[in-house]
């Protein structure tokens, strides 16, 4: 695992834009493994003004969600979808069936199997991830198996608090209590994973993902075992650990 240390949000965010470019400059069909919460927010931005000044090319491109609330249709602004088209998407040439973020609604056999295949089908280049308070990625919650794919999971109360933010007013009623995410093994298939955290609320799911032993207790500590994990986080969120 490789850590980095910035100072702060935006320059966390603007370490993350050279390494996701990186990318899609070198593979214009690249498979990108995206995640919503609030810390892409900034970088989703610099790809948003990167695209507009110097044209980087998403035509190709494939993008592939982590995760959705479940009981929330893609044209619910409070869905995991449309905060990518929102946020990324609408101001890039992404071809819209290019991608592909898990359905939160229909039958959940169904909707989980489908992913599967897809993500079978199509190696993501990297996976972006976030990093829950509680060290989930995706939203495989601390328990979940590091051999799971993609599957209907119960969040748990901590992710339904820390996730209220991003819903009207904070309005904590509003947050579903289910999601469908892509799985651990799925996670770990990327070629690279590139895992954001910011703020001193992330700095103890950071110390365990880092310098803790690798246990489904912290779901993220299975990074310790990728053959291409980059950490990116800021002083904040560094605060805990030992060197
Ligand atoms: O970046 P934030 O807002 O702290 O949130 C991280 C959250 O977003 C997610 O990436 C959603 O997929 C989860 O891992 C986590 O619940």
């Amino acid at each position: 695992m490789k850590i980095i240390v910035k100072k702060d949000y935006e320059q966390v965010s603007q370490a993350a834009l050279e390494i996701m470019l990186d990318i899609i400059k070198n593979k214009p069909n690249a498979a990108l493994g995206l995640a919503t919460g609030s810390t892409p927010i900034r970088l989703y931005e610099l790809m948003q003004e990167d695209h507009l000044k110097n044209h980087t090319s998403y035509k190709n491109i494939e993008s592939y969600n982590l995760d959705e609330y479940y009981g929330l249709s893609d044209d619910n602004p409070q869905s995991y979808y449309y905060f990518m088209w929102h946020h990324l998407f609408n101001k890039l040439d992404i071809d819209k069936k290019n991608i592909h973020v898990p359905s939160g609604e229909g039958n959940i056999e169904d909707v989980t199997k489908h992913y599967n295949e897809l993500l079978q089908q199509h190696p993501r280049d990297i996976q972006l991830l976030g990093l829950g308070s509680n060290g989930h990625i995706g939203f495989n919650e601390p328990g979940t198996s590091f051999q799971s794919t993609t599957h209907y999971i119960a969040l748990k109360q901590s992710t339904i608090e820390d996730n209220a933010k991003l819903f009207f007013n904070g309005d904590i009623s509003a947050v579903p209590t289910h999601a469908i995410t892509m799985g651990i093994q799925e996670i770990m298939d990327a070629k690279k994973v590139l895992l954001l955290a910011c703020g001193e609320r992330k700095a103890k799911a950071v110390k365990g993902l880092i310098e803790g032993e690798v246990t489904e207790e912290l779901p993220a500590s299975i990074l310790q075992k990728h053959q291409d994990a980059i950490i990116i986080v800021d002083e904040a969120a560094a605060s805990l650990l030992s060197k």
